[in-house]
C-alpha cells in the first residue's frame, strides 16, 4: 500500500548531482530503481519539474518507469481544475504527453471539469477531498445541504458525489490526508471499498496505524514523498531512501 512521491527538490540533492544537466530524472531513477519492489504507486509532482523547466526530465521518468516497472502505476500529481474545455488540455497533458495512468484532480469547479479526465477509459481520476493540510479545514469543513435537509460538510458532500454520481466508469479515487484519520473513517463510510489515495504520513506526521485502521485497510496507496526521497542528502541517498521506505512499508504491513 505504499506509494512513493516523486518531488525532486534540486536543493537537497547530493553533491555529485547538483548542477549537472538530467539530474531530476537521474535522482528519481535511483529513487525509482531503489523502491520499485517496495510500492504499488509512485506520484511525481509536476510543481516540482515545470518549476525547474524540466517537464522533458518528467516525460522522460514516467517513460522510464512504465518501461521497466510496466505493473507499477503512476499517478500524475498535477491537482487540476478548470472549465471543461481548458480541463480537455490538461487531460491531453497527463494522460497523452505524460501517459500518466492517473491525475490528482481538484473538484471545486464541479462534475464538468472532471468530465474530460473521465473520458479516458482505464484512466484513474483521483479527486481531492480531505486534503493533508491544515487549512484545508477552511473550506473542507463547511456545512453544506442539498436541499433534502441533509446536512454534510463540503469534503463529505465531495464523497458522497463520487460514490453516487460521479464514478460513472469506475475510475474515481479520492484523496485523504493520513493528517486526518477520523475523517479518513468517515469518508470510507461514504464511499464503499473505493481507492483512497494518503498523502500525510512521514513528513507531515501522519499516524500510519490509524491511518491504516480508518482506511479499513482496504485499497489504500499511502504516500510518503520527502521523508523517503530526502532520508540521506548525501551519496548514500538512494540506499537510505530504499531503508526508509521498507521501514514505511513494514509499518503500513503491521497495522493491517
Ligand atoms: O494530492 C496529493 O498528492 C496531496 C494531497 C494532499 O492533501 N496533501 C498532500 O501532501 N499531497 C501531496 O503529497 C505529497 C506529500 O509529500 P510529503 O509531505 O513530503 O510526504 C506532496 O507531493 C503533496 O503535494
Amino acid at each position: 500500500m505504499l506509494c512513493v512521491g516523486l518531488d525532486p527538490d534540486q536543493q537537497k540533492f547530493p553533491l555529485s548531482l547538483q548542477g549537472q544537466a538530467n539530474a531530476i530524472f537521474t535522482f528519481c531513477r535511483y529513487i525509482v530503481d531503489a523502491t520499485a519492489d517496495l510500492v504499488c504507486a509512485f506520484k511525481p509532482q509536476i510543481a516540482y519539474f515545470a518549476s525547474a523547466r524540466a517537464e522533458d526530465q518528467l516525460e522522460k521518468l514516467i517513460s522510464y518507469i512504465h518501461r521497466h516497472y510496466p505493473h507499477i502505476p503512476v499517478i500524475l500529481d498535477a491537482k487540476r481544475g478548470d472549465i471543461g474545455s481548458t480541463a480537455s488540455q490538461y487531460a491531453i497533458e497527463a494522460f497523452e504527453r505524460y501517459q500518466a495512468d492517473a491525475v490528482t484532480v481538484n473538484p471545486y469547479m464541479g462534475f464538468d471539469s472532471m468530465e474530460p479526465y473521465l473520458s479516458y477509459a482505464g484512466k484513474g481520476v483521483i479527486v481531492l477531498c480531505r486534503t493533508s493540510n491544515p487549512g484545508g479545514s477552511d473550506i473542507q469543513f463547511l456545512p453544506t445541504t442539498d436541499g433534502s435537509g441533509e446536512v454534510m460538510s463540503v469534503y463529505e458532500r465531495v464523497a458522497k458525489s463520487a460514490a453516487t454520481k460521479w464514478n460513472t466508469n469506475g475510475q474515481m479515487c479520492l484523496v485523504v490526508g493520513a493528517t486526518f484519520p477520523e475523517e479518513i473513517a468517515k469518508v470510507r463510510e461514504i464511499v464503499g471499498d473505493m481507492p483512497l489515495l494518503i498523502p500525510g504520513i512521514g513528513a507531515q506526521g501522519g499516524d500510519v496505524q490509524a491511518t491504516v485502521k480508518a482506511g479499513r485497510n482496504k485499497n489504500l496507496m499511502i504516500n510518503s514523498s520527502r521523508a523517503i526521497l530526502y532520508a540521506s542528502q548525501g551519496e548514500d541517498f538512494a540506499e537510505a531512501a530504499r531503508k526508509e521506505a521498507l521501514k514505511t512499508r513494514d509499518a503500513i504491513n503491521r497495522a493491517r
